[in-house]
C-alpha cells in the first residue's frame, strides 16, 4: 500500500510551533512592525497623518519653549531689558503652550479613531483567515488555539501600539535632537553622558520586552484553561452538572490555580522590571544632580548666563525624559511586534485541506459515491480509525451505517463532507476525487444533520434557515422544513412563533427598544428555552432545508426524540429519502431496517453489507446480533434471571453489551 502523493501534509511555516527561538527572532520583529504599519495605513491613512503632524508639533514645541525662556531670562537679566521683546517672547511661549495643549487633545481623538479602525481591519483579516480553514484539523490543535487567542489580543492592541510607538519615536527623536543640540552648545560632556546613560536603559528594556513576550506565550495555555473553567462556571449548559455534582468549588479552585501560576510568573518578571527601573532612575538622578551642580558653579563663575542655566536644566530634563520615553516606547513596540507575530501567523494560515484550482465544478451526482481503500487517522500519533474501508453509495439509494461506539461511523461521515482528507485511498464522486474539486462545491451538494448538532442563540426561523442561507428569509421553505422535521407545531406555539428568540443569553429587538413592547415583542426579547428533543428537531429541519441536494447525511438524527416523534420523523425521512441518495447513521436499528443497504463498520472496515432481510438471515452476523439484542430489550422477559447476555439469535453465545448506546 503506497502513500497517496496528495495526502495532506501539515504545513510547516504558518502552523510551525514557535519555541523561544521564534520569539527571539528579530526578523519577526521587523516583519511584525512592517506588517502592522501597512495594516494601519490601509485602515486609516488620514488619522495616521494627523497624528504624525501632532507628533512633530509635540516634539519641537518644548524645545522652542525652552529656548524662548532662555532668551527671555537673558533679556530680563540684561542691564537694559526691552519690554516690547519680552511681551512678544511671553506671547510666543503662551502660543506654544496652547499649541501643545491642543496637540494632546487632537492626538487623543486621532488615536481613538485610528485604534478603532485598525482594530476593525485587523479583526476582519484574522477571522477571514480562520474562516478560510475548510477542514477541522487545525481547529483541533491546542497550539492553534493558544496562538489564536494571542492573535486576537494582538489584533486588538498590537498594530495600534506599534503605530503609537512609531509616532512617539518620531516625537521623542525631534525633542531629543533639539535638546541634545542645546546641551551640546552648553556642555558637550553632559550631552554625551546623557546619551551614554540611555544605552543600558535601551538594552535592559529590550531584554525585558523579550521576556514579557515569552511570558505571554508560555502562559497562554494556562490562560486558556482559566477561561475554560470560568466558562464552565457561568455556562448555562454546564450549570446543571456543575450544581448537581457540586463542581463549583472544584472549578473555581482550578481557575484560581491557573491564575495564580500566571500571576507568579508575572510577579517574577515584574521584580526584574523594578530592579532595572530603580537602577536606571538612580543613574538618571545622579546625572541630573551632577549637571545641576556643574551649571550652578559655571553660572557663579560667570562662564554661562542665567538663561543658559535655565535652558541647560530644561534640556537635560527634556533629554532624559525624552530618551526614557523613547526607550520604553521602542521596548513596548518590540514586545508588541513579537506578539504580533502570532497574529501574522494566524492571518496567513494556509487552508488545512490541500485545495484544487478553485474554478472547477462538481457535476450533480449521477452514479455513485465511492470510498476506495480509505485509511484515516486523526493524527500521526493516533491509531488508524478507518483501515482500508471500501464502500459504494449508489445514486438514489439509502445506505445505513451501523456499528458499535467508536467504530468510525461519524468519521466516515466527516470524510464524505471532506472535513478531513484520508491519509490513503480516496473518496470519489462519480469517479472524481473530491480533493480535485473546491470543497465549497462539494458541500453545496450535501445536506447534513450531525450527531453533535448546534443550538444557535437565534430566532426559531433563523435556526432553521441557516441550513440554506440563500433561503433564510423564505418562510415557506423554513416552514416546510419544520413540518418535515415534525417541529412546526412546536414552533407555532412559541410566543412569537418563528420569530421567537431561542436564547436565554441574548435578546433580540435592541434596535426597537424605543417602541412599545407588545406581548410578542416581549417574548422575542426575553427568549425561550427548548427541550433537547425540540432542539434536535430544529437541527433536523435545518438539515432538511437542503432537501433535494445530491447527498443527505443523517448522523443520529433522532437520538433525543420520544418514541412517537422518532417513528414519525423516520417515516417522514424515509419518504423524503426515497429516490434520493442518503447516508443514515443510527444505533436505532428499527430506523435503519428499511434502508436499501445496511453496512456494519467494525475495526475500520465494512464487516457486513446487505439489506435487513439478508443480514438478519445470518444469525451469527454482527448486525443480526445487534438487531435481536435491541429487539429483546423491548420484549416482555418471561424469565428476569435470563439477563442481557442470554443466548443470541439462533442460540449463539453472548451478544455485545455496548449495543444501542450512542
Ligand atoms: N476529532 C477527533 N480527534 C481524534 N480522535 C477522534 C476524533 N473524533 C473521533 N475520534 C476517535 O475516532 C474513533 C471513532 O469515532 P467516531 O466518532 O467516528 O465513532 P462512531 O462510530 O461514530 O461512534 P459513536 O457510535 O459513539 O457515535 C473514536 O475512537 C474516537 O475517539
Amino acid at each position: 500500500m503506497s502513500a497517496d502523493p496528495r495526502r495532506t501534509e501539515p504545513d510547516t511555516e504558518p502552523g510551525r510551533e514557535p519555541g523561544r527561538e521564534d520569539l527571539a527572532d528579530d526578523v519577526s520583529v521587523v516583519r511584525g512592525m512592517k506588517a502592522a504599519y501597512a495594516l494601519a495605513w490601509r485602515a486609516c491613512p488620514g488619522m495616521l497623518l494627523l497624528q504624525a503632524a501632532m507628533a512633530v508639533i509635540g516634539g519641537t514645541a518644548p524645545v522652542a519653549i525652552a529656548w524662548l525662556t532662555k532668551v527671555a531670562l537673558d533679556e530680563l537679566a540684561a542691564p537694559d531689558p526691552r519690554p516690547g521683546s519680552l511681551v512678544w517672547m511671553a506671547a510666543g511661549i503662551g502660543a506654544l503652550g496652547i499649541a501643545m495643549a491642543a496637540t494632546s487633545a487632537v492626538t487623543a481623538y486621532a488615536q481613538g479613531r485610528a485604534r478603532r479602525a485598525i482594530g476593525l481591519h485587523a479583526q476582519d483579516r484574522l477571522f477571514a483567515a480562520v474562516n478560510r480553514l475548510s477542514g477541522l484539523a487545525r481547529l483541533e490543535e491546542p497550539r492553534f488555539h493558544d496562538r489564536l487567542r494571542l492573535a486576537q489580543q494582538s489584533a486588538e492592541h498590537a498594530p495600534d501600539q506599534l503605530v503609537q510607538m512609531g509616532l512617539s519615536t518620531l516625537q521623542g527623536t525631534l525633542g531629543i535632537a533639539g535638546f541634545l543640540g542645546t546641551l551640546l552648545a552648553i556642555s558637550p560632556v553632559m550631552a554625551g553622558a546623557a546619551l551614554v546613560a540611555a544605552v543600558p536603559a535601551m538594552v535592559a528594556h529590550l531584554a525585558l520586552s523579550r521576556r514579557r513576550a515569552g511570558l505571554v506565550w508560555r502562559t497562554s495555555p494556562g490562560m486558556r484553561r482559566k477561561l475554560f473553567y470560568q466558562m464552565l462556571l457561568t455556562d448555562l449548559q454546564a450549570a446543571k452538572e456543575v450544581r448537581l455534582f457540586g463542581l463549583g468549588d472544584f472549578l473555581h479552585g482550578r481557575m484560581l490555580t491557573e491564575l495564580r501560576a500566571s500571576n507568579t510568573a508575572e510577579d517574577r518578571l515584574e521584580r526584574g522590571v523594578v530592579r532595572v527601573q530603580v537602577s536606571l532612575a538612580a543613574l538618571g538622578a545622579l546625572l541630573s544632580a551632577g549637571g545641576l551642580l556643574w551649571a550652578v558653579r559655571a553660572a557663579a563663575a560667570g562662564t554661562i548666563s542665567i538663561g543658559d542655566v535655565s535652558v541647560f536644566i530644561a534640556s537635560l530634563a527634556g533629554l532624559q525624559s525624552g530618551l526614557g520615553v523613547l526607550v520604553q516606547g521602542i521596548a513596548l513596540g518590540h514586545q508588541s511586534a513579537l506578539v504580533f507575530h502570532h497574529y501574522l501567523t494566524v492571518a496567513g494560515v494556509r487552508d488545512d485541506l490541500v485545495g484544487p484550482s478553485p474554478d472547477r465544478e462538481l457535476a450533480p451526482l449521477a452514479h455513485a459515491i465511492e470510498l476506495r481503500d480509505v485509511w484515516f487517522r486523526y493524527d500521526e500519533n493516533s491509531p488508524w480509525i478507518l483501515r482500508g474501508l471500501n464502500l459504494t453509495i449508489p445514486h438514489g439509494s439509502s445506505v445505513a451505517v451501523v456499528g458499535l461506539n467508536g467504530a468510525g461511523k461519524s468519521t466516515l461521515v466527516k470524510l464524505l463532507c471532506r472535513f478531513y482528507d484520508p491519509q490513503r485511498g480516496s473518496v470519489l464522486w462519480d469517479g472524481v476525487d473530491i480533493r480535485d474539486v473546491p470543497v465549497a462545491e462539494l458541500r453545496r451538494r450535501i445536506g447534513a444533520v450531525f450527531q453533535d448538532y448546534m443550538d444557535y442563540d437565534l430566532t426559531a426561523a433563523e435556526n432553521i434557515g441557516l441550513g440554506d442561507l440563500e433561503a433564510i428569509d423564505d418562510m415557506d421553505r423554513v416552514r416546510a422544513a419544520a413540518e418535515s422535521a415534525g417541529v412546526h407545531e412546536t414552533v407555532e406555539r412559541l410566543p412569537a412563533g418563528y420569530r421567537t428568540m431561542l436564547s436565554r443569553l441574548f435578546h433580540a429587538g435592541d434596535e426597537e427598544e424605543d417602541e412599545e413592547e407588545d406581548g410578542e415583542e416581549a417574548a422575542r426579547t426575553s427568549g425561550v428555552h427548548l427541550s433537547g428533543g425540540q432542539w434536535q428537531r430544529l437541527a433536523l429541519a435545518r438539515g432538511l432545508m437542503r432537501q433535494g441536494r445530491d447527498l443527505m447525511i443523517l448522523d443520529e438524527p433522532s437520538s433525543g426524540l420520544d418514541a412517537v416523534a422518532e417513528r414519525a420523523v423516520h417515516d417522514r425521512l424515509r419518504e423524503l429519502r426515497a429516490g434520493s441518495t442518503s447516508v443514515l447513521v443510527s444505533h436505532r436499528l428499527s430506523a435503519v431496517r428499511r434502508a436499501d443497504r445496511i453496512v456494519v463498520v467494525q475495526d475500520g472496515r465494512i464487516l457486513e453489507s446487505g439489506d435487513h432481510a439478508s443480514l438478519t438471515a445470518s444469525p451469527d452476523g454482527v448486525y443480526a446480533r445487534l438487531f435481536h439484542t435491541q429487539a429483546e430489550g423491548y420484549r416482555e422477559d418471561p424469565d428476569p434471571s435470563a439477563g442481557a447476555t442470554g443466548p443470541g439469535p439462533g442460540g449463539t453465545g453472548p451478544v455485545p453489551t455496548a449495543v444501542g448506546a450512542g
